[in-house]
């Protein structure tokens, strides 16, 4: 007889929909047991205020949590870069599974890469970080570009491309492969010039805290490098005392000499929108073991961006 199904708690937005449908097809590989969708709205889907002004941190998360602590499910994917850094003590990150491309990307008309968008090209972002970043690289670059604060599910903003509303709009590439439109990126924008947000590319696998039987199964999702560098990025941003939609870019990655990996690597970047001031640092480490190793890494390199007013670059804070 089949074991009774553990209910996945999802978003409703494409983009969702197809990352739990993906880790429900793995979680049923590994606890033998069906998994089915529930459905549940966020206030950031029906909000049409822009995200910055809603503050930022956690408006998709809040009714998923919400849903698993009332026990409605077993357990809720997120993006881990839409999580917010402090972790409720009720729930628990089961698992983090291998990340994603974490590359921002544009989709441009007529195929342009960044670098070819003609003077006075509007390119849609309602991310801060997105546009520090953007905007100076066009300054350090003599490009001229103008960012445009735009919202919305990514079909929305690829729409106003095609509708010729804009040449372009950033993205995040893993969004886009996992709904299956990766043939529209028309530029993948390098690490050095645009740092991702913090987590992006990765999944969190969330579950309540008592439920430890559920919880170690999840772990099996769990990649060790992925999670410890996601810890590492957040380990900035919460240092940083910085939301989600804050100026800030981070990614630790795995420097290997060969087959073998030597250390892990933390770049990260603060700056205004304008992109007329960024601070952007890196660091070494070894390879984190522990939790607490990789948490260390990120507070230390937020200290040093700190020292180097990092916290007068963020306005506004988010909460
Ligand atoms: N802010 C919305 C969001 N949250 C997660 C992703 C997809 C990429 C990911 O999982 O990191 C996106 C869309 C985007 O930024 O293009």
């Amino acid at each position: 007889m089949t074991e009774k199904a553990l209910r996945l708690g999802t978003r409703r937005s494409k983009l969702a929909m197809a990352q739990s449908g993906q880790v429900a097809n793995a979680v049923s590989q590994v606890t033998g047991r069906p998994v089915e969708l529930v459905e549940i709205t966020t206030y950031g889907d029906v909000s049409r205020e822009h995200l910055a002004q809603i503050g930022g941190t956690g408006v998709f998360v809040a009714a998923l949590r919400e849903a698993l602590a009332r026990g409605e499910v077993d357990f809720a994917v997120h993006s881990l870069k839409d999580l917010p850094t402090t972790q409720p003590d009720e729930l628990v990150l089961a698992a983090v599974p291998e990340r994603e491309d974490p590359r921002d990307v544009i989709v441009a008309r007529d195929a342009l890469k960044f670098t070819d968008l003609p003077r006075g090209a509007r390119i849609g972002t309602g991310s801060p970080r997105r546009m520090a970043q953007l905007n100076a690289y066009a300054r350090a670059h003599g490009l001229d570009i103008e960012t445009v604060p735009v919202r919305g599910n990514v079909d929305t903003r690829i729409g106003f491309v095609h509708k010729g509303e804009l040449d372009a709009v950033v993205l995040a590439a893993a969004g886009l492969n996992r709904i299956g439109r990766a043939d529209e990126v028309t530029d993948f924008l390098s690490v050095d010039t645009v740092l991702p947000a913090p987590g992006q590319g990765a999944l969190a696998i969330e579950c309540a805290a008592g439920n430890a039987d559920l919880a170690a199964a999840l772990a099996e999702l769990d990649d060790p490098f992925t999670r410890a560098a996601v810890t590492a990025e957040r380990s900035l941003l919460a240092a940083l005392e910085a939301g989600c939609s804050a100026p800030v870019g981070a990614l630790a990655d795995l420097l290997a000499d060969g087959q073998i990996v030597k250390e892990m690597r933390l770049r990260a970047v603060v700056g205004t929108t304008d992109g007329s001031t960024l601070v952007q640092l890196s660091t070494t480490g070894p390879v984190p073991h522990t939790h607490e190793q990789a948490m260390a890494l990120g507070r230390e390199l937020a200290t040093e961006m700190l020292a180097q007013g990092a916290a007068g670059l963020m306005g506004e804070r988010a909460h």
